[in-house]
């Protein structure tokens, strides 16, 4: 055989087309029938991520939802992680092109391993285009991560794999793939223990505000009322706010004073955490 020919055959191989791609982006976008039949040679196989963003807004919790195309069926915006990358790199990279979400500081909360993950059990086929055997109708453990942002700060935009992207009031999730409706469920029980670790609101809350809109948030997300001395006292103790000798106007009762964020004692107990005891 002539080494050209030798050579060229060579380059045709499955086995270099795999140690060509490996660690490295597909050289233009994938195709849908690309993405099931040849995905495995640039994403780890039965490794998934899904991003959990919650949203707050007049006082009320949301959850960004996609909806796929053709089915129709609802899910949260999850994706896989190109080998090479590291996998917190890959959240915010798939949170970015499923959504157009950009800066959103991403937690890591839980993995998803029951063995039944496998979409053919959860009655997600291929679609018809799709000729060939698919990694993605493998067993795929997925790793959940959670966000907290102000919904009307971000523009969601949907991915070419789904119709829309929009967001859900907490209460009225609809049916989601797969096991997406317990990864939710579990993403919002780690948000409302991490209120008692970590400050939040500074994203959330105008630059400055009430006592009473501080507590309705945290009751928002916890989903039950605080009592409002006991709450005020914690919040306090806790050293992060300055209350300004300012009262907001407006209000039909005695005007509430403000306060806003200690914006360095906000960081230090970001890196710190703190001891809330909220519930
Ligand atoms: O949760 P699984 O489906 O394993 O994987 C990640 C993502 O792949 C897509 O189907 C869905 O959008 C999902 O979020």
């Amino acid at each position: 055989m002539c080494l050209k020919y030798a050579l060229k055959n060579f380059l045709c191989t499955p086995r270099f087309l795999y140690i060509s791609s490996m660690g490295k982006k597909p050289a233009q976008k994938l195709s849908r029938r690309e993405f099931f039949e040849k995905g495995h040679l640039y994403y780890l196989t039965h490794l998934s991520i899904d991003n959990v963003i919650f949203g707050f807004h007049d006082n009320q919790l949301k959850v960004l939802l996609l909806e796929w195309k053709d089915t129709h069926r609802w899910c949260l915006p999850g994706g896989f992680i190109l080998k090479g990358e590291h996998i917190e790199e890959a959240a915010i990279r798939v949170l970015h092109q499923r959504t157009g979400l950009n800066n959103i500081y991403l937690q890591q909360f839980y993995a998803f391993g029951d063995p039944n993950r496998e979409r053919s059990k959860h009655g997600i086929e291929p679609p018809v285009e799709v000729k060939n055997k698919s990694w993605l109708t493998e067993r795929f453990v997925s790793i959940g991560y959670w966000a907290l942002v102000e919904f009307s700060k971000v523009v969601p935009k949907p991915d070419e794999f789904s119709e829309t992207c929009q967001w859900w009031d907490i209460e009225k999730v609809p049916t989601l793939i797969l096991d997406h409706n317990n990864i939710l469920e579990k993403a919002l029980e780690s948000l409302r223990r991490n209120l008692n670790d970590y400050p939040v609101g500074r994203d959330l809350l105008p630059p400055k505000f009430t006592m009473p809109e501080l507590q309705r948030m945290y009751e928002t997300i916890l989903d039950k009322q605080l009592d409002r001395r006991n709450f005020q006292k914690k919040i306090l103790a806790l050293d992060i706010l300055e209350r300004l000798n300012e009262r907001k106007q407006g209000g039909a009762h005695k005007a509430p004073f403000l306060y806003r964020f200690d914006q360095r004692k906000y960081e230090k107990a970001m890196k710190q955490g703190l001891k809330f005891g909220l519930q």
